[in-house]
């Protein structure tokens, strides 16, 4: 990694298929805010100088608060996001600071990323303008119809789970969430934003323990997989 990057953590959802009164980014990972845990695997990467963090409006006193506590010093914004994923990053990236010129986007709620993983999608997008981290799929896929028929089965060989983070040259993110604005366009990740614009966007691969924290199974399996890089050092 050698271009200045900046990123946006975006971390304004409801959780609701978490399904707990308070929002999943704030519970709690062996002590500490789920939230936490990911910003400071970013603070502590020279690579990266700025982070935007993205919360939901009436949270974003309590995360300066959290910001302070924690040290997090390249925090240099917490801004409010909007009531879809795609409003949220898009307030992100218009706070960051003009000298980035790459950006990354990250889910809050993937507090297991490593820097290892970060790098290999960020020199990707060094390479290509975009690139996101991916796993092959490991499931048989099926496309089934409202009526709960099998209508196809796509060759797995193609198919990738598509995780964040997502990197980009950032006129390209830019201008693409700019597009998707004046179009109306919704997407579920930055990808999609970019991919419609006709700029080619790479998959780098990543691990299967990079999870989204989404549903109440999920919290238990992250516990585990954070005990075990403690017990490895890492
Ligand atoms: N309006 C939104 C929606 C989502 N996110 C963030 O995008 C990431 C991925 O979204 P997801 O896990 O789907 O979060 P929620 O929207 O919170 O969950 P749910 O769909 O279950 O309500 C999370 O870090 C979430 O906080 C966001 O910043 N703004
Ligand atoms: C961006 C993302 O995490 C990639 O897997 C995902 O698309 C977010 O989607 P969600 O439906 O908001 O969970």
């Amino acid at each position: 990694m050698n271009a200045h990057w900046g990123a946006v953590v975006v971390a304004a959802g409801r959780g609701s298929r978490m399904g707990t009164a308070e929002s999943k980014q704030y519970l709690p990972l062996h002590g500490k805010p789920i939230l936490v845990h990911t910003l400071e695997l970013f603070q502590a990467m020279d690579e990266i100088a700025d982070i935007a963090l993205v919360v939901g409006e009436s949270d974003v006193e309590r995360c300066k608060g959290l910001v302070m506590e924690y040290k997090l010093s390249k925090v240099t914004a917490v801004v409010a996001g909007g009531s879809e994923r795609q409003h949220s990053v898009y307030a992100g990236i218009k706070s960051l600071s003009p000298a980035a010129e790459w950006v990354m986007v990250h889910d809050g709620v993937r507090p297991l990323i490593t820097k290892k993983a970060i790098r290999a999608c960020c020199e990707k997008a060094e390479h290509s303008g975009a690139a996101v981290l991916a796993v092959p799929v490991k499931d048989t896929i099926k496309q089934v119809d409202d009526s709960g028929l099998i209508v196809a089965t796509p060759d797995r060989r193609s198919l990738w789970a598509i995780q964040t983070p997502q990197a980009f040259r950032r006129d390209l993110l830019t201008s693409a969430h700019e597009r998707a604005v004046a179009e109306h366009f919704l997407g579920t990740d930055d990808a999609m934003v970019v991919e419609r614009t006709g700029a080619p966007v790479a998959i780098a691969e990543g691990d299967y323990t990079n999870i989204k924290i989404t549903t109440p199974e999920d919290l238990p399996w992250a516990e585990f997989l954070l005990e075990k890089r403690m017990e490895r050092g890492e």
